[in-house]
Order: structure tokens, then sequence, then C-alpha cells
């Protein structure tokens, strides 16, 4: 880092390295609830970056690092264009509900009826993955104006929803039946989880602003009205070249849609990614123009 002469630094990090709420006096989760204890290697490794990246800060007092606690990412791009689109069996909820919907899957497995919500099914604080994106440029922008130092964010919405109302909001968004069955609780997992956002809003000017509603119409237009009915299936055809295109310079005229989907408006993207032919697939592709539009973005703030 110090070769590169990079002194900045965002880290994704995530809801999982705070203590399990043992109550829902415990809820919400700020940036000063209690973390550790965490059960699998994935939050230990998440824990153990944000230790080094805060001892590092100390070390170095030119450092700066804005550590992002994301909660649970769904959705997709309101193009239908950029999504998740799992191989084989999905482990989380929304991409397998989105597989029942369009019929992939016969029902979706509820793992457990009898936590200690409203409705007994594990509450999650869901973002769509746009609002993430966008917590992300507003932490660059910290960079800008804000003391040296490590500084953790939630990024969440700061609220609670449970498994049967995802389900629910699926079901209205995609028209479709989605059947359920209760099985077993999964090894693992929380009873809830969800944040205070407050301290992003006050520090970064950042919130999300999309509600269940958009996360379930966005991820439903990704698996159904997209090019991916049913999975990505390689394609290098030219129509699918000109549709992401579109898609990208409709981005680059529309300045509201710019800001929107948090682009920026210089392009030197070739400069990274020279020559961007579909050898990927679509959705890849386009991912990669985006991170592109991004790392000119983060040339504006010294990254
Ligand atoms: O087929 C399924 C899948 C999930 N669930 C339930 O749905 C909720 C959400 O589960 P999931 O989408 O798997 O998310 P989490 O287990 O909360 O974990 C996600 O969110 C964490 C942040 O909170 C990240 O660290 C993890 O990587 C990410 O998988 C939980 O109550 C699960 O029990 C089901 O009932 N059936």
């Amino acid at each position: 880092m110090e070769r590169a002469n990079c002194t900045n630094i965002i880290f994704s990090s995530s809801a999982t390295v705070y203590q399990p709420a043992k109550t829902i006096d415990d809820l919400p989760l700020s940036e000063e609830s209690p973390t550790g204890g965490t059960t699998n290697p994935y939050a230990r490794s998440k824990l153990h970056v944000e230790e080094i990246l805060a001892d590092a800060c100390v070390a170095n007092s030119n450092l700066s690092v804005v550590n992002l606690r994301y909660f649970n990412p769904v959705g997709a791009h309101e193009s239908g264009l950029i999504g998740e689109d799992p191989r084989g069996i999905p482990n989380n909820l929304m991409p397998y509900v989105s597989q029942v919907a369009i019929g992939r899957r016969p029902h979706l497995n509820v793992f457990g009826n009898d936590y200690p919500t409203h409705d007994g099914t594990g509450m999650r604080d869901y973002i769509h993955v746009v609002d993430l994106a966008k917590g992300h440029l507003a932490a660059m922008k910290r960079f800008d104006t804000a003391s040296r130092g490590f500084e953790s964010y939630n990024l969440g919405t700061g609220q609670g929803t449970s498994v049967f109302e995802l389900v629910n909001a699926f079901r209205e968004a995609s028209g479709r039946p989605i059947p359920t069955v209760t099985v077993e609780r999964r090894a693992g997992d929380v009873a809830w989880l969800w944040c205070a956002p407050d301290k992003a809003l006050k520090d970064l000017d950042w919130k999300a602003t999309r509600n269940i509603s958009d996360m379930c119409r966005d991820m439903w237009r990704f698996q159904f009205r997209s090019m991916n009915p049913s999975g990505y299936v390689a394609d290098n055809s030219e129509e699918q070249e000109s549709t992401i295109s579109s898609v990208i310079s409709d981005d680059d005229s529309d300045e509201s849609k710019r800001s929107d989907s948090g682009l920026s408006s210089d392009d030197d993207s070739n400069a990274i990614f020279p020559k961007l032919k579909l050898t990927m697939s679509p959705a890849k592709s386009i991912f990669h123009r985006y991170i592109n539009k991004l790392t000119s973005s983060k040339k504006h703030h010294g990254l």
C-alpha cells in the first residue's frame, strides 16, 4: 500500500462481526454494539481484517479506513441486466425464492418457524444492492473531508423483514405462487439482525431509499424480464452487446440516472479494461464497465 502511495481504504465488512443479539432489546445494532463471539470462518476473517486495519491506522496516521458493515444485500440493478444468478442450489434466501418463483425449484424450505419473532421466522435487514453501491460512493467522499483513522459504518435500512414477509413481497412482485415448506432451523442462523444506520446518515450523508418491494421487483426483473429466465448462458451475440451498450449509454446520457446508479461522468475505463469483448457473461461485462467507471471516479478522490 505504501509503495503504491495508497492511504485511503474502503473495507467490505459484514454484519456478522457483531455478537448475535440475545433478545430484541439488543437491537438495532449500532457501530458501538459488541463484536466477536463469531461462529464461522467467514465472520472471523472479516473481524480479523477489521482489527488489522484499525491497528494499521494507529501505526500510520496517514491512513484512512472506512469500514462498511453490510447487512443482507439483495436485489439487482433496475435494468435487469446485473444481478446474482448463483450456480447450483442457492444458499441465500432471495435467490432461492426467485428460483422458486420462476419454476426452477418446487418450493422454498423455510429454516425454522419457532424463532421468537412475530411470525416465528428469522428476520434480517435486507438492503438493495444499488443502495449498497451508493454507500461506497458516499464513503469515498468522506476521504476528502474527514480526519484520518479507522471508522465503521453500518449499511442497512434499519428495518427487519421476516422470511414470510419477504416471500409475500416476492409473490406480489412476481405474481407467482411461491410454495413453502417449514423445516428445521439451519445451524448457525440467528433469530434477528438489523441495524441502526444513523451514523452513515450523519457522517456520510447516505441512507437506503429502496424498500423490500423494490428489492423483489428488481430481482424478479433480472430473473424473468431480462435475458436470464433460466440462468446465465454464455453468449457473445451482437444483440446482447448492443443491449448492454444501450443501457450503459443511457446511463451516460442521463445525469439523474447516472447519479442514481452512482456513476461518474468521466469515462477513462479503457485504461483499465482496454478491450471489453463479450467473452464473459453479459452481466459480468456490464459489471466490469461499471467498475471501470467507479475506478475513474476513485481517481478523483485520490484512491
Ligand atoms: O433457503 C433458505 C435460505 C435462507 N432462509 C432464512 O432466510 C434468512 C436469511 O438467510 P440468508 O439469505 O442465507 O442470509 P444470512 O444467513 O443472514 O447471511 C447473509 O447475510 C450476512 C450478513 O448479515 C452475510 O455475512 C452472509 O454472507 C450472507 O449469506 C435466515 O433467517 C435463513 O434461515 C430460509 O428460510 N431458507
